[in-house]
């Protein structure tokens, strides 16, 4: 599509005939259609401003200029407001430089529907690119990285708007502070979010979320008496049903106790750009591209390959029986003998 810009830069929007204008950018009607006056589609629309009678120009207490100005101020407010809420389709991270000021040459695009991991050692840098990410960076953070929308710059709308934000968070700690059913807390989530058919949203997020939890939950269950892992549960499925946020960024989902698999999956269904900090290995394999943070740059992209995701389906293994020895820890029992595949170096 044709962008407001390229014509507003060259100053070339007064010269387009109305009725072309209109095809191009069907907003402009709304501002016309405030005026006393139909333009001529055929007359450019600074020659329809010029062209308005005295008397007219009285009755508005303006003159030809300042409507024109007053014009070009609204398609700029309406263009921000259309790319706003513009599907993210992309993101792409453009390379700022290390903690040594070294360059760092990365220019990558991330697509909506991809897992995208991010390890790296302690303090290498894994935070600071997610929230690079989260503030939309433009070579203004210690990093100095760029961040695109879509394959442009986002607009200081997407930037700074509380109610279209890009990114959603899930962090390691959900902290209820209000004592709310589950059924209320989401209830007054899809309100926020002005989603229609509430009801049956609210029901679908609960029934997605206890598939996820490991231990089931009600409605009716306050959130503040929720496992750790029902909560974590709780906030994904809450995430990819109930959030516009195009983006969601997961510090660490580790020993949270749901089918971190199923999570996924969840959020990628739906279309979401999903990076993950992880220490994890089959959280870092279950990711389509894996990004190796150092010393505070992108040092390596690598891309899952099939003997990875083979060997992720052996650890997932070893991971499952390694649970149910958790379990049976938990119920009291004794860990006389292993799950065959764990017994290498048991002591019989
Ligand atoms: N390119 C960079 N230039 C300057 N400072 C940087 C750069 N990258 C990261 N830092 C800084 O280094 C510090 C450590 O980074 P960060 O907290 O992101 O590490 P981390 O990998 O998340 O660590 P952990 O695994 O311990 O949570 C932060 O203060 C961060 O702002």
């Amino acid at each position: 599509m044709l962008q407001l810009e390229e014509f507003a830069v060259q100053g070339q929007l007064g010269k387009i005939a109305v009725g072309e204008l209109v095809k191009l950018f069907p907003y402009a009607e709304d501002f016309f259609a405030a005026l006393p006056v139909t333009p001529n589609p055929q007359v450019s629309v600074n020659d329809f401003f010029l062209g308005l009678e005295d008397g007219l120009l009285e009755e508005l207490g303006q003159s030809s200029e300042d409507l024109i100005k007053q014009f070009n101020e609204f398609m700029r407010q309406m263009e921000q407001i259309r790319k706003v809420d513009e599907p993210v389709s992309s993101i792409t991270i453009i390379g700022g430089q290390d903690k040594d000021g070294m360059a760092e040459d990365v220019c990558l695009t991330i697509y909506a529907g991809e897992i995208v991991c991010i390890v790296g050692s302690t303090g290498s840098g894994k935070s600071r690119l997610l929230a690079d990410i989260e503030w939309l960076a433009q070579r203004d953070t210690p990093t100095g990285r760029k961040i695109l929308i879509n394959d442009q710059l986002p607009t200081a709308g997407r930037r700074y708007s509380i109610q279209h934000k890009l990114v959603a968070q899930l962090s390691q700690n959900m902290n209820f502070v209000m004592d709310l059913t589950v059924s209320e807390f989401l209830r007054m989530h899809a309100e926020s979010r002005m989603v229609r058919d509430l009801e049956t949203v609210v029901a679908n997020v609960i029934l997605q979320a206890n598939r996820l939890a490991g231990e089931q939950f009600s409605a009716e269950t306050p959130v503040t008496s929720l496992s750790g892992g029902q909560s974590r549960a709780l906030m994904i499925a809450d995430t990819a049903y109930l959030s516009a946020s195009p983006v969601v960024l997961i510090d660490e989902i580790e020993n949270a106790g749901i089918d971190r698999q199923s999570a996924l999956k969840l959020l990628v269904d739906k279309q979401k750009i999903v990076l993950m900090a992880t220490h994890d290995p089959i959280l870092a394999l279950m990711g389509d591209k894996r990004l190796v943070v150092n010393n505070g740059k992108i040092s390596k992209i690598l891309t899952t390959t099939d003997k990875e995701r083979r060997n992720l389906e052996i650890l997932e293994k070893l991971d499952r029986q390694l649970t149910d020895v958790r379990n049976a820890l938990r119920r009291g029992e004794n860990i006389d003998t292993l799950p065959e595949t764990l017994r290498g170096s048991e002591v019989i």
